[in-house]
């Protein structure tokens, strides 16, 4: 179910993972234009993250595929993402928790764990479904995170 070809990142590395998972979580988006989306509503997330790098860990790890799943899964499943406020902001719409910004938020956790790693590799990719006929895909410019 989750073994769909995702778009390609171009990046210069020479290794590249790529970790699946998915999450369920509710959110409204509190904005007159958003529709029935201001509505509280629940999906199941499905989430592709893309990490690469030059150089492996201690393990021969990029970084550990388990990680990542933990880093997101822990914090957002089963949440009312809106009250997450470290993260969204009902007043800043920049900060509404719209499939665009839940994809950049991902990109900065990992990244932000990955910068923890003496191998430093960098998350290039973020691709975010929301419902079965829309998706994002988020791509931090080099050196933005
Ligand atoms: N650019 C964005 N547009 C919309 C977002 C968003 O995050 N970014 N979000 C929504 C809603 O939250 C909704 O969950 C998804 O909307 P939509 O794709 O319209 O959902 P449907 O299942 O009704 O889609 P159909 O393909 O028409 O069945 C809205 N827009
Ligand atoms: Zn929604």
């Amino acid at each position: 179910m989750m073994q769909q070809i995702y778009p390609q990142v171009v990046h210069p590395y020479q290794f590249e993972l790529n970790k699946d998972f998915h999450f369920a979580a509710a959110h409204y988006v509190p904005a007159e234009a958003a529709g029935k989306c201001r509505q509280v509503h629940g999906h199941t997330y499905f989430v592709n993250i893309t990490v690469a790098g030059d150089d492996l860990d201690d393990t021969g790890f990029l970084v550990n595929f388990s990680l990542l799943k933990k880093l997101v899964h822990d914090r957002f499943d089963h949440t009312l993402l809106n009250d997450d406020s470290e993260q969204f902001d009902d007043t800043v719409p920049s900060r509404f928790p719209t499939t665009e910004v839940v994809a950049k938020t991902v990109a900065e956790l990992v990244q932000q764990q990955l910068d923890t790693q003496p191998n430093r590799p960098r998350c290039v990719q973020v691709f975010l479904r929301e419902t079965p006929t829309s998706y994002v895909v988020y791509r931090p410019k080099a050196g933005s995170l």
